[in-house]
């Protein structure tokens, strides 16, 4: 190269080479000019076209440019720019700064055209005008958000470098609750999203960021396959507790008025620390319900996240909880009356009898609805089945796994649409602990609190990795309560439960919560073997000892909490409030407090029981109306028509039978087929059939046997009798 050019230099002659030197540095000047420019060509560029554009109003004057016609120029030219910047930016800002020197541009050569530019006042006056739309443009907010973006751009450049990304681009960043959220585009680095989420991609970036591995998370785009998310935490998510608010008296206790019904909202269990968003469950929406399988290692913090189940499922109108654990009987014990049923420690009859209940319920409002999703109310309510300790149900040790087994695989197979839901806990997801495939295929929700292996989580959500979801053997280590949340879709949420591991001040929190306000659909209940007496505690209460079942979570000294005890003997007394036979009524009647939350309690379901009662008539009727009507009523069959058409038929009446009717048609319906329908007693029956005939509403053909009744317009005989 050095040969060639002075090769070159010989052959010229002396002066041309001087020339041609002089022209290089100018040429040299000039492109490194450019260079700089290009560095910055917002801000530098401007610059140089306001230091050109002075000249340029000195050429428009020596050609006798035309000052009115230059100056009308400004105004379309500030409009266009404004127009065109404000839809790329929306910032008024900026445009406004753009608009004022696309305008002024014209008004300058305009001006200079007129006046020339050797002038003192004009020169001033350009400079200050020039150097004003020069920082306005190069400080306004789109400048800003473009300097800082490049800087991103540039850290990113060197962070992809450093873990190995070459080739990646950044496409957005997004500030979350503690750190930064990146979208990359890898399209150029010649690897897929999911190599990437499964590499160490992750930990480079942790490394070279002097933070723990755990606080970089690399997940794919569900909606680009060639971009990925790379969530950096820099700051510490778990210095700060999640306590919960029915503990420290943040919230206010839900009382029966202003309770929510399970439609109105997940069930909160606590919070994801990235986002600060709750970390939710949906065990009942209006597509139906979802079963959820929970998993965890000894010590995982199971107890706790039911703890927040419980809380949550009965602080809402119409849930009903049903818990069975009979390794520890924790739940049923801290949780007493405040569930509607309860399995403890070896109580295997009451667990069983609690599952066939569910499987009854299920069948019943199946038949009810024809297998259309359950309407919760507080007087049809959603059943929430937990079962704690699921081998000790279900598994090959089980005692009762043969018959418990069948009944679980109902629930979980049919209970969704009938509103009677599983969530069942274990520390393993394998079949020997579960019993049967059943619990995970049919589990909409899946939670996975600390596990010992990785492999624990892939028995229960089998592609984790590559839906980029957190190992829980490893997630924040040394972190207690945490847990992941995944539902029927994949979506998930990782982050750490509200702390309700206190069992003393749960078991205090139970106590004032009470009784379930909700209740079961009567016919249903009264077709559940021992449900009606399931609330039944021996009369130990009043006498200074704590009531039989309690365990060592104790309630606070000197007072005693009410506890079910879950016995299957059907022995002792109903410990119901006001229905306790004379014996007690779950409480030390010296205890003041207790008898002050008990009044409260009652006057809260007596008030939730009557909210559905229709306002009593205007004018009373009195009682020998009420004899005679009733005496009128009794004598149906007997009546002259004109009597029967006095009394009103009831629309619970009526509907099933002229709705039966209709299906049938031509064909009509029995006495007997009737008394079904309405689900009433025969004799009262065939008295309303009368007075529904005297009504003309139906018809009645044949004798007294073999009576079938008709709607009018598909009697038999429609001449009968004129
Ligand atoms: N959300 C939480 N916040 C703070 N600490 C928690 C949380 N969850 C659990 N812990 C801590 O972990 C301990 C164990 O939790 P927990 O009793 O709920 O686990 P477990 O799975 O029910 O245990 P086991 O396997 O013995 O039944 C608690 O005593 C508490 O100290």
């Amino acid at each position: 190269m050095a040969r060639r050019d002075t090769r070159r230099e010989h052959r010229l002659p002396t002066g041309h080479q001087h020339e041609i030197t002089a022209g290089r540095v100018a040429l040299n000047v000039a492109k490194a000019y450019g260079r700089w420019v290009r560095r910055s060509p917002d801000t530098r560029g401007l610059a140089t076209a306001l230091v050109a554009l002075y000249p340029a109003g000195g050429v428009a004057h020596l050609a006798g440019a035309d000052p009115l016609l230059l100056g009308a120029l400004g105004a379309p030219a500030g409009l266009a720019a404004w127009v065109g910047t404000y839809k790329a930016h929306r910032s008024a800002r900026y445009s406004a700064t753009v608009a004022a020197t696309a305008a002024g541009v014209p008004i300058w050569l305009a001006t200079a055209a007129h006046y020339g530019i050797t002038h003192m006042p004009v020169l001033v006056g350009y400079t200050t005008a020039a150097a004003l739309a020069w920082s306005g443009y190069t400080w306004s907010d789109v400048l800003k958000t473009r300097r800082a973006w490049k800087t991103q751009q540039t850290e990113w450049d060197t962070l992809a470098t450093a873990a190995g990304l070459d080739g990646s681009r950044l496409v957005a960043v997004e500030d979350t609750r503690l750190g930064q959220r990146f979208r990359i585009d890898i399209r150029a680095t010649g690897r897929t999203a999911r190599q990437l989420t499964r590499g160490d991609l992750a930990e480079r970036i942790a490394a070279h960021l002097a933070l723990p591995a755990e606080r970089v998370r690399v997940t794919i785009d569900p909606k680009h396959a060639g971009q990925i998310f790379i969530l950096v935490q820099t700051r510490d998510p778990w210095a700060e507790p999640v306590p919960h608010p029915a503990l420290t008296g943040g919230a206010v206790e839900p009382v029966a008025g202003r309770r929510r019904s399970i439609l109105d909202g997940p069930l909160v269990l606590g919070l994801d620390p990235d986002t600060g968003h709750d970390l939710e469950l949906v065990v009942f929406d209006r597509a139906g319900g979802r079963h959820t399988m929970i998993v965890a290692a000894t010590g995982g913090g199971k107890t706790t996240l039911y703890n927040n189940v419980v809380e949550q499922a009965t602080a809402r109108t119409d849930v009903l909880v049903w818990a069975i654990d009979l390794g520890k009987g924790t739940i049923p014990t801290i949780w007493g009356d405040a569930l509607d049923a309860g399995a403890g420690i070896d109580e295997y009859d009451r667990a069983l009898a609690i599952l066939t209940w569910a499987t009854i319920v299920i069948k019943e409002r199946s038949r009810a609805t024809g297998g259309r999703n359950h309407t919760p109310s507080p007087t049809a309510p959603v059943i929430l089945i937990l079962v704690d300790e699921m081998d000790t149900l279900l598994g090959l040790d089980s005692p009762i796994g043969h018959k418990a087994k069948p009944l679980v695989e109902d629930i979980v197979r049919r209970g969704r649409s009938a509103g009677v839901l599983l969530a069942a806990a274990g520390q393993r997801g394998t079949v020997q602990h579960t019993g049967s495939k059943d619990p995970h295929a049919n589990a909409g929700n899946k939670i996975v609190l600390r596990v010992n292996r990785a492999s624990e989580m892939g028995n229960v959500i089998p592609d984790w990795e590559i839906q980029g979801m957190p190992n829980m053997a490893t997630y924040a280590q040394g972190v207690r309560g945490v847990a992941l949340v995944v539902d029927a879709e994949n979506t998930w949420r990782a982050g750490r439960v509200r702390d309700m591991s206190d069992l003393d001040a749960v078991q205090a929190l139970a106590a004032r919560r009470g009784r379930p306000t909700a209740t079961l659909e009567p016919d249903i209940a009264a077709l559940l073997p021992g449900y009606l007496e399931r609330h039944r505690i021996p009369a130990t209460v009043g006498h200074g000892t704590v009531g039989h079942g309690t365990v060592g979570h104790g309630a606070p000294a000197g007072r005693l909490v009410p506890l079910p005890r879950h016995d299957h003997d059907g022995g002792g007394n109903d410990g119901r409030a006001g229905g306790d036979g004379g014996h007690g009524w779950g409480v030390d009647p010296g205890d003041e407090q207790a008898i002050d939350r008990l009044a409260k309690g009652l006057v809260a379901e007596v008030e939730a029981k009557l909210a559905g009662m229709p306002t009593p008539p205007d004018r009373p009727t009195s009682l020998a109306d009420l004899v005679a009507a009733k005496a009128a009523f009794d004598a149906a069959e007997d009546n002259d028509a004109d009597t029967n058409r006095t009394l009103d038929v009831p629309d619970h009446i009526a509907r099933p039978i002229l709705t039966l009717l209709a299906e049938r048609g031509a064909d009509g319906a029995s006495p007997a087929d009737l008394v079904k329908a309405t689900g009433k007693g025969e004799s009262t029956v065939r008295r309303w059939l009368a007075i529904m005939r005297d009504h003309d509403l139906i018809v009645s053909r044949g004798s007294t046997r073999a009576t079938r009744y008709y709607l009018p317009e598909h009697d038999p005989e429609p001449d009968h009798g004129k």
